[in-house]
């Protein structure tokens, strides 16, 4: 263990604030993964801030993510997503789930890996789609064929995420188990960091 003043009786979420330090835990995957609603219970559970990019760039925009995408297409709403997540993670630690697309941006990926720890959640086709097909305030999932458009970003994007320090297998479980699994995925990983 990395840090000396961790104690046998120490729970998950204090082993895991240790583990994270001052960086940041950032939150990738498709929509639907459950970024936003996982990420949120991670924060609460290691007592720091959470932020989810999304929101915020509805805050600054004054307009919702479809609205945005209406009024100014994807790549300004990338270059406006980059800019937010790169002064969201100046300041650590923090949990920040992000935007489906953000992680598969260059300039917003390389943000996110330097300034904390990447958690992709992995979710099969029929978990996503069982969670996405609820709402529609997906702006790419507008299509005629939207499970097909799903499939395709599937494929297109999960050998990017890949990139993430950590995978965790997002299931059909309550989402504080998930919460849990990325607790224990973060303390592994500062394990496997640490060994000789
Ligand atoms: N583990 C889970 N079990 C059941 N429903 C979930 C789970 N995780 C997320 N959801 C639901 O799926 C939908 C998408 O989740 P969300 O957190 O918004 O995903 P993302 O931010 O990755 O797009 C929401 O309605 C959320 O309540
Ligand atoms: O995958 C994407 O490119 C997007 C995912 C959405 O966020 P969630 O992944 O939280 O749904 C949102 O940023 C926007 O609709 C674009
Ligand atoms: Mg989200």
């Amino acid at each position: 263990m990395s840090d000396p003043v961790l104690k046998v009786g120490d729970t998950l979420k204090d082993r895991a604030r240790a583990a994270l330090g001052s960086r940041n835990l950032i939150l990738v995957g498709l929509m639907g993964a459950g970024k936003s609603s996982v990420g949120r219970i991670v924060a609460h559970q290691l007592g720091i801030p959470f932020i989810d990019s999304d929101v915020e760039i509805e805050r600054v925009s004054r307009m919702t993510i479809s609205e945005l995408f209406a009024a100014y297409g994807e790549d300004e709403f990338r270059a406006l997503e980059t800019r937010v997540i790169k002064r969201l993670l100046k300041n650590g630690p923090r949990v920040v789930s992000t935007g489906g697309g953000a992680f598969i941006n260059d300039r917003t990926r390389k943000h996110i890996k330097k300034s904390g720890l990447s958690v992709w959640l992995k979710a099969d086709l029929e978990v996503l789609w069982e969670r996405v097909s609820k709402r529609d305030t997906r702006p790419l999932l507008k299509t005629e064929n939207p499970k097909q458009t799903l499939e395709n970003l599937m494929n297109a994007r999960y050998p990017i995420y890949a990139e993430a320090d950590i995978t965790v297998l997002s299931r059909d479980v309550r989402k504080e188990v998930m919460a849990d699994e990325v607790l224990k995925a973060v303390i592994e990983a500062q394990t496997e960091s640490t060994l000789p």
